[in-house]
């Protein structure tokens, strides 16, 4: 069954993500796949991807590549059913998770949300809660209630699959926003892992950040990657070869939607592309 979303639907503040803790610290869900099957979206009447079938396995990096404005990043956003919280955003097409329909409409958005996490292109902490409270924020939106020994566990278990525990375990009640830039970013990682997501969406989570951070990050991705399904964008082509398994390559050629040209494991698309356009974007001649 195809779902279609002709106009979109209101955002609802009242849908937060839902969550529980974890029986078992350590004892998370795991990986999923998601499968994007002709997936065409607008904004208003412009229609900026056309017909996008893409499948990322369960466990795996999936990276989207591709120059600016082809649409990788609302791609993205169709996948957790962010791009109907645009005013006038519309979509067709079927996102499938584990073989499920994200957009069935027995299907709450809230879940979509809670199974697919994002974490955006610049760091977004609560600045003025502690580190401790940030991980948990996600938990305490649903009024989650646990025992303090259960959310120190899971606050050092996602600080640790993030790759930020050694760095505060001796400042968790410090502000969040007191920080460095990939501090933050990879402290929202640990907030969105808290939730217990088995699919993490990643839109450019490097680019505001310096090299040094760059790479704790990345090295953050690749220890994550057995445990979550991870799809990122990215515009920096060693950072797609370096933590990727698999790549998409989008282009919007000529006003026209975007789309993907070409996809398939990384190694391959880096260096025995089967499209031109690959190859010449993958080696920095376009885009
Ligand atoms: N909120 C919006 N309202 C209207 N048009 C939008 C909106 N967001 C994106 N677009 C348009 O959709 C198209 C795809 O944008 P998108 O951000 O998905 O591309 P992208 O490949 O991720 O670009 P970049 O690499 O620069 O982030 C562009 O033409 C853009 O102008």
């Amino acid at each position: 069954m195809t779902s279609e979303l002709t106009t979109a639907l209101p955002a609802d503040p009242a849908e937060l993500p839902t969550a529980q803790l974890p029986a078992v610290p350590g004892a998370g869900p795991r990986p999923a796949e998601l499968d994007a099957r002709e997936v065409s979206a607008w904004f208003g009447t412009h229609k900026v991807l056309d017909r996008v079938s893409l499948t990322m396995p369960a466990g795996r990096v999936t990276a989207l590549i591709g120059p600016s404005g082809c649409g990788k990043s609302t791609f993205l956003r169709t996948l957790n059913r962010m791009h109907e919280m645009v005013p006038g955003a519309a979509l067709a097409g079927q996102v499938l998770f584990d073989g499920e329909d994200v957009y069935a409409p027995q299907r709450r958005i809230t879940e979509a949300r809670r199974d697919i996490g994002m974490v955006f292109q610049k760091p977004n902490p609560f600045p003025a809660m502690s580190i401790y409270d940030n991980v948990l924020a996600g938990l305490k939106l649903t009024g989650t209630r646990a025992p303090r020994s259960t959310k120190d566990a899971l606050v050092e278990e996602c600080l640790t699959r993030a790759g930020l525990w050694t760095e505060v375990r001796d400042r968790l009640r410090s502000p969040g926003g007191a920080l460095s830039g990939g501090q933050q970013q990879r402290l929202c990682i640990a907030r969105s892992l808290a939730v217990r997501p088995r699919v993490l969406l990643m839109d450019e989570p490097c680019s505001a950040l310096d090299p040094t951070s760059t790479r704790r990050v990345e090295e953050t991705i690749q220890s994550l990657a057995d445990q979550v399904t991870i799809v990122i964008v990215t515009h920096n082509m060693q950072q797609a070869a370096r933590v990727s398994d698999r790549c998409a390559f989008f282009l919007a050629e000529a006003g026209r939607p975007g789309g993907i040209v070409e996809h398939g494991p990384t190694d391959a698309m880096f260096h025995s592309p089967q499209d031109s356009r690959t190859e010449d974007y993958v080696n920095g001649r376009f885009g």
